[in-house]
């Protein structure tokens, strides 16, 4: 039996289509979602999902604006750009391109992003009020991995949910929503003793690690939903995620192919906490 296939292309399309109409309601009352989208230095995946972002936003009648500096762009320079975007009202959502230059310290800069912008989930605001299960913007990757369990009608609730990879952005806050959908969550990483002792017991297995072709079948449980959050090149340079597809193909029930799993949702959360985001200012008085 050949696993099926959890296909994010699609899934994404269909929450775009939904965001595209109420981008339309919004603009009847005059107001157009804004994304900024900051970009320091020329890392070429960077570029990539950067134009990725921007070509999004304008097919969903957004605002998109890229401001790109170079690499020695300095912190400071970067904090007052900042600055700016929180207090432009056309502005909705600030998002920062990660990783930043080695001299610009990461925290600082997501500190001093408004948290009412924070459209990647990422300022310790939103980061708090997620683990406290307030409203919040949701980081982006694991909303859009728990919106692609809901479609294809995977209940987390008593099941055991394994991530791999524990960062900030992927791994630490997957885990976070596997948890408030009631999933039994085991956390693995690069100091993890026998990593497939856990991973062979996982009916949700999550991988965000970034190594091609890490896992294959004798990592999977028969039956396991395998969602693949890696973006890594393989031997030929072609994208591949950070489990060997092929090979566990006929022992997992589910599966994100990669491209078109877990990215493309990736990039319609983005828009849609943007919309909320220029929603919420409707209704708020600041
Ligand atoms: N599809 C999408 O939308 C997105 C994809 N990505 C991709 O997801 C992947 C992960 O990204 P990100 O979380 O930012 O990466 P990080 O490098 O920040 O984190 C990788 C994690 O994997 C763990 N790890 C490394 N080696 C091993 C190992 N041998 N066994 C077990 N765990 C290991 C690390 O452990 P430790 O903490 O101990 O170092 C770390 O927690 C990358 O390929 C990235 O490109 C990222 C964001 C969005
Ligand atoms: N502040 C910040 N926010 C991020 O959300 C953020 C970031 N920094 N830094 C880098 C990672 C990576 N990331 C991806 C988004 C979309 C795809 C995506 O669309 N992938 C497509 C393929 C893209 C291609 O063809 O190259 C797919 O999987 O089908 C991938 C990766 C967001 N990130
Ligand atoms: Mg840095």
């Amino acid at each position: 039996m050949s696993a099926t296939l959890i296909d994010g292309k699609a899934t994404s399309q269909k929450i775009k289509s939904q965001i595209a109409v109420r981008v339309e309601q919004l603009a009847q009352q005059g107001i157009v979602p804004g994304l900024a989208v900051v970009l320091i230095g020329d890392n070429p995946a960077s570029h990539t999902y950067v134009k990725n972002k921007k070509k999004t936003c304008e097919a969903l009648g957004m605002r998109s604006d890229l401001l790109e500096f170079p690499e020695s762009f300095g912190e400071g320079e970067l904090l007052e750009v900042i600055s700016n975007l929180n207090n432009d009202p056309e502005i909705h959502g600030i998002l920062v391109q990660l990783p930043l230059p080695g001299h610009i310290d990461e925290f600082k800069v997501i500190l001093a992003i408004d948290p009412d912008k924070d459209v990647d989930g990422f300022h310790p605001v939103s980061v708090g009020n997620m683990m406290i299960g307030r409203e919040a913007f949701l980081p982006c990757t694991p909303h859009g991995i728990m919106k692609l369990l809901e479609e294809y009608h995977i209940d987390p609730a008593g099941k055991h949910a394994v991530v791999i990879g524990r960062s900030n952005i992927v791994g630490k806050p997957a885990g976070q929503l596997l948890l408030q959908r009631d999933a039994t969550v085991t956390y693995c990483h690069s100091r993890t003793v026998d990593l497939a002792e856990y991973t062979r017991k996982a009916d949700i297995l999550i991988s965000a690690v970034g190594r091609a072709k890490f896992l294959g079948k004798e990592y999977i449980k028969p039956g396991a939903v395998v969602i693949d959050v890696g973006m890594n090149r393989d031997e030929n340079g072609k994208l591949c995620g950070d489990v060997d597809f092929e090979d566990v193909l006929d022992t997992a029930s589910h599966i994100t192919p990669v491209p078109g799993g877990v990215g493309p949702m990736t990039i319609a959360m983005l828009m849609e906490n943007t919309l909320l985001s220029a929603e919420r200012g409707l209704t708020e008085t600041k």
